[in-house]
């Protein structure tokens, strides 16, 4: 979309944020928001808030704040929240199954449609409604999804990072500890829950809260 170009990295990133709290002020019925409200809910001070809502045309009226319905309609463009991307999971192990069983269509419209593994105790069975195949037959299956969430043993990441790829997968969330390599077109986020813990515990100790 064009006018998303526009937007600066890191007001897109916050971009799942306020959507997520917004989404719930609209099911409580709420039509319009202040900036303070969302800057506490959110973490975000209220003049990047301002801004980042600048680059949306959305202008908040003093002694208004911003309508609710109109922020919603912008970011579900804005995210593809209307078009439902189809995503896959690979390794349906503690964390795999986790996954499977927690309802990520709840806030929008993200949808893990298959799951892969080679435990022959888990081919053919289902988790959370997720029918899961064998690893052997990924690439039989996986003619119409972007994305995949990866929860393998590290040893054999980049091995199923390049057969994803090969699939035509142009995103993976990558819960191993293994670093993967792939091509420029394709985007990897990382995700690390023991840097994610020492960042917590470096700023409980630096920056306590009040
Ligand atoms: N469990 C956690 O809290 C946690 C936290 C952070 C990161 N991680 C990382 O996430 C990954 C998964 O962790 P886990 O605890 O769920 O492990 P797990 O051993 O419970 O699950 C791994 C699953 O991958 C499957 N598998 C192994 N090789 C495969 C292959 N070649 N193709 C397809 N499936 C394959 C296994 O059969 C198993 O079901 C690991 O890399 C781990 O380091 C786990």
């Amino acid at each position: 979309m064009a006018s998303q170009n526009k937007i600066p990295q890191a007001t897109a990133k916050r971009l799942p944020l306020y959507y997520r709290f917004l989404n719930n002020l609209h099911l409580q019925g709420k039509s319009r928001v202040s900036s303070k409200e969302l800057s506490e809910a959110v973490k975000v001070d209220s003049a990047t808030i301002r801004r980042d809502f600048s680059y949306f045309g959305a202008l908040g009226k003093k002694g208004y704040g911003y309508n609710v319905e109109y922020l919603l309609g912008f970011f579900r463009k804005t995210l593809d929240q209307d078009e439902t991307t189809k995503v896959a999971l690979i390794g349906v192990g503690n964390l795999g199954t986790a996954f499977l069983h927690y309802n990520f269509t709840k806030n929008n419209n993200t949808k893990i449609e298959m799951a892969f593994d080679l435990d022959p105790n888990k081919i053919g069975t289902e988790a959370g409604g997720v029918k899961i195949y064998s690893i052997d037959e990924m690439e039989d299956h996986l003619t119409d999804v972007q994305a995949a969430i990866l929860t393998v043993p590290g040893a054999v990441a980049q091995n199923i990072a390049e057969r994803l790829v090969a699939s035509g997968i142009t995103g993976i969330l990558n819960f191993t500890p293994a670093r993967i390599t792939v091509p420029d077109n394709v985007r990897v986020h990382h995700i690390d829950l023991s840097v994610e813990l020492q960042s917590l515990i470096y700023f409980m100790k630096h920056y306590p809260n009040d």
